[in-house]
């Protein structure tokens, strides 16, 4: 009896305190009495003010107060102060917080709470407020987190433009044409092995993270990339992900149009930091020595030697394939990182079926599958197109996409039996019909292993080719590598 009586008792209690609680959790209650626990708080420490003004005494705008303004209004506590203003940003979408004139902004720094207030009197200024034990531990470095913070907003809220060059006679107004780089692509669009693509963003992130790192080490802060493989697969594509992703602009450098060494010099002087270096199927110009840049002038180039002045570079180099050129100029150190981009196998099928029509499955997928099985294949630019203009019937789309892969696997075998088709030259030349031999029997399979390679022998590579898994196996002594603490 006793028992029961207290189990209600309980019961009772639990029901009580959970509306209670919902009552002040739905109500302002809760909100009031956390204030007021916090300005008593407040009144057991010492704490000191800064002022940031807004101009200094010539009435010159002070460049601290703008950075401090930008960073305050990215802090999510803004959303919670009691006043805060909508503005409409730059993009029709975009909506963003201002601090109202008088209102507190609390932020959080290496376990110490700062109060930024807004002050709206005679002069516009930001006062920062900040427990007298903890000034002398965080002020610098929090300054420093408020420059690095504004800097990246404002890479973030820079237009991205595509810089071309052209031939020297429009020299009066430099030798660089840009135009905004609106490309759709992104880090998201791009159909790629999900673990790659992820391991290729956190390498740029680390990147943007290592200037001290590559100071130290006496090198130019820089870091190149080699996307090769067939016509079609998204190298391109990838590079316009990139500079979204890294929010830099874009150099593509036609070596076509540059006299000799000393005017490919000139032109890389002419770029700017935080930006993307371009030169697209440079296999073609090295091959084709359509260019009358030298072998020696695109080295240079490419190890980055004519950045004198500015930094931050990432360069970027396509190709259809890797073979027949001198291995040094695709060495360590002059390419950092190879990403090979392989013709479409199931998987990635699927990922397009996914976002071009939609579908995460279909009776028709184990068709298709069977067919990638027995080696045929295409590009996802193909299979995208077959997709895009079926897309009102996404089964019609598969049928398609089907009877292409059977006679790409019909011409596949033909080439064989006559001969023709077992060189990887062969399948290159087949790249320009548009109908692709595959560079190895299931490229997926490959591309995990090669990311497998990647992640459990990074450390002993100078460079990070996601391309040589099979070499590897074949070569158990490979070279040590002593810069591979920050690639992986
Ligand atoms: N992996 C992919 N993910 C998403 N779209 C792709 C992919 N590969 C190709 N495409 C689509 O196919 C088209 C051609 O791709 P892209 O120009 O990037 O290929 P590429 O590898 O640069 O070819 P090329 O070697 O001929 O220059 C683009 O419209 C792109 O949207
Ligand atoms: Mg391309």
């Amino acid at each position: 009896m006793m028992l029961l009586a207290n189990l209600t008792l309980v019961l009772l209690s639990v029901i009580v305190g959970y509306i209670v609680f919902r009552f002040l959790s739905k109500t302002s209650i809760i909100h009031v009495l956390k204030k007021w626990w916090r300005f008593l708080g407040e009144k057991c420490y010492v704490y000191q003010f800064y002022k940031v003004p807004k101009f200094n005494e010539h009435m010159q705008e002070n460049q601290l107060y703008r950075k401090v303004y930008v960073y305050l209004n990215s802090l999510p506590g803004v959303e919670d102060s009691d006043f805060t203003n909508l503005f409409s940003g730059n993009k029709s979408t975009e909506i963003n917080l201002v601090l109202e004139s008088n209102q507190v902004v609390l932020d959080n720094f290496l376990g110490a709470r700062l109060y930024w207030m807004n002050e709206k009197t005679s002069s516009e200024s930001l006062i920062l407020k900040i427990r007298k034990n903890d000034k002398r531990r965080i002020l610098v470095p929090y300054l420093q987190h408020i420059h690095t913070v504004f800097e990246e907003i404002e890479q973030k809220r820079k237009e991205v433009r595509l810089f071309v060059n052209v031939e020297t006679e429009l020299q009066r107004n430099g030798r660089w044409r840009s135009i905004p780089f609106t490309h759709p692509a992104t880090m998201d669009t791009v159909v790629m092995d999900t673990d790659l693509k992820n391991k290729i963003k956190s390498d740029l992130e680390n990147f943007l993270k290592s200037k001290q790192y590559y100071h130290r080490l006496g090198r130019v802060w820089k870091r190149s990339y080699l996307l090769y493989g067939p016509s079609g697969t998204g190298k391109s594509t990838f590079i316009a992900a990139i500079a979204k992703f890294l929010h830099y602009d874009i150099y593509e450098f036609d070596l076509n149009k540059i006299a000799d060494d000393s005017d490919l010099k000139f032109l890389m002087l002419q770029t700017s930091n935080k930006s993307l270096i371009v030169i697209e199927d440079l296999d073609r110009y090295l091959n084709e020595k359509s260019t009358a840049v030298s072998f020696p002038g695109i080295s240079n180039f490419m190890d980055g030697i004519f950045s004198c002045c500015g930094e931050e570079r990432v360069m970027i180099f396509t190709m259809n394939s890797k073979e027949n050129l001198d291995p040094t100029i695709i060495r360590p150190g002059r390419v950092d990182v190879h990403i090979h981009f392989p013709l479409c196998d199931f998987s990635g099928f699927k990922s397009l079926a996914s976002s071009h029509l939609g579908l995460k499955d279909h009776k028709l997928f184990p068709q298709v599958e069977e067919i990638f099985q027995i080696g045929a294949s295409l590009s996802p630019a193909e299979i995208g197109e077959i997709m895009i203009s079926n897309r009102t019937s996404p089964s019609r789309a598969i049928k398609t996409v089907i009877s292409a892969l059977h006679s790409n696997n019909a011409s596949r075998v033909a080439r064989r039996l006559s001969g023709n088709g077992s060189g990887r030259g062969s399948d290159e030349l087949d790249c320009k019909s548009g109908l692709f031999g595959r560079e190895s029997s299931n490229p997926m399979k490959e591309f995990k292993n090669l990311y497998g390679f990647l992640r459990n022998k990074s450390s002993r590579k100078a460079s990070l080719d996601f391309d040589a898994a099979e070499r590897e196996n074949q070569n158990p002594n490979p070279n040590p590598n002593p810069n591979s603490s920050h690639q992986s």
